[in-house]
């Protein structure tokens, strides 16, 4: 079983003299959930476009699956799931409907998917309501399910969480965290905001002007984003021992110049301050550092607030 779901090898596409995508090379491990964060007009839907093959690159290629060429491509796009823009829904059909229309139109065996699938986005107890008359939260989970049909290894989703309100959000988000933990299911997500991403996405894209300009895990965005207190002293390694025994935290690193960031107690600066004073210790400096999720982002893509 491969490693990598999906990668990109420097996909390029261009409208006439627009770079819509330039050189692209993503990947996208198994079993994880790969937010896909970027503007308005970054490229994240023409990416997603040229993965799930509604358009062709210019340059470069795709692997899916491990296939690359382009008969081996269209059966590995089998494997994907996805929602694209707003979910295609019979309006005057219930969900049930909507899902067994759907399972026939695509040619998926086995009448018994449909209540299998309902149940997974929770919307087994709908009966008899037309899908028009569910709110955008509720359409946006029939998407899902019409996108699990035929059990995707790899699910797809184009700003999924769009337009919906804050418990929208959350249920969605739910759903795939539990879609991606029981089954295994990896999952691509776009957005444009980073803090929607955040609680479920275990490895970020960040992508800009057609451009991937960085991709990394949970772990190293939350490195990047945690907040410190930046402590210069006379004499560090005895402020490394007063904020073991008066803070009772190991919880700091020591830099190369003698600096410190303590990454505990931020709450109580005054605290910190006193047991150094206490110490004896001269404070040379003492500032709190550290970004939230959107400031890495906004200045990773050049500073512009616009997101
Ligand atoms: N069919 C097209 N013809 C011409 N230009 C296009 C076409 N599709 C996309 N573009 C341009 O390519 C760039 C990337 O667009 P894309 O839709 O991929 O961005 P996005 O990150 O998905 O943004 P959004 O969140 O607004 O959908 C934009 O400048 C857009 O105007």
């Amino acid at each position: 079983m491969q490693e990598y779901v999906l990668k990109t090898n420097q996909l390029s596409k261009k409208f006439k003299d627009h770079k819509a995508l330039d050189k692209v090379n993503l990947s996208i491990r198994r079993g994880s959930i790969y937010g896909f964060i970027g503007q308005n007009g970054a490229g994240k839907s023409t990416l997603i476009r040229l993965i799930t093959g509604l358009a062709f690159p210019t340059e470069g290629s795709i692997e899916l699956f491990g296939a690359c060429e382009e008969k081996a491509l269209i059966q590995a796009r089998k494997r994907i799931g996805s929602i694209i823009e707003s979910p295609a829904l019979f309006p005057h059909m219930t969900a049930s409907e909507n899902l067994e229309a759907n399972r026939i139109l695509r040619g998926i065996p086995g009448k018994d998917c449909v209540p299998r699938m309902l149940k997974q986005v929770g919307l087994e107890g709908t009966g008899k309501k037309k899908a028009k008359n569910f709110s955008l939260g509720m359409k946006q989970r029939l998407g899902l399910a019409v996108a699990l049909l035929g059990d995707p290894e790899l699910l797809i989703l184009d700003e999924p969480t769009n337009g919906l309100d804050p418990m929208g959000v959350i249920e969605m988000r739910e759903l795939l965290k539990k879609l991606n933990r029981e089954l295994g299911m990896t999952i691509l997500i776009s957005s444009h905001i980073l803090s929607e991403l955040h609680l479920m996405a275990s490895h970020y894209g960040i992508i800009h002007g057609g451009r991937l300009l960085e991709q990394l895990t949970a772990q190293e965005l939350d490195g990047k984003c945690r907040q410190y207190v930046y402590i210069k002293v006379n004499d560090p390694g005895m402020a490394a021992a007063v904020i073991q025994n008066h803070l009772g935290t190991t919880d700091f690193e020591v830099m190369q110049d003698g600096a410190i960031k303590l990454y505990n107690h931020i709450e109580q600066p005054g605290k910190i301050s006193s047991v150094l004073f206490s110490a004896g210790l001269e404070v040379e400096k003492f500032t709190p550092m550290g970004e939230d999720l959107e400031s890495y982002f906004t200045k990773r893509i050049g500073g512009s607030p616009h997101v």
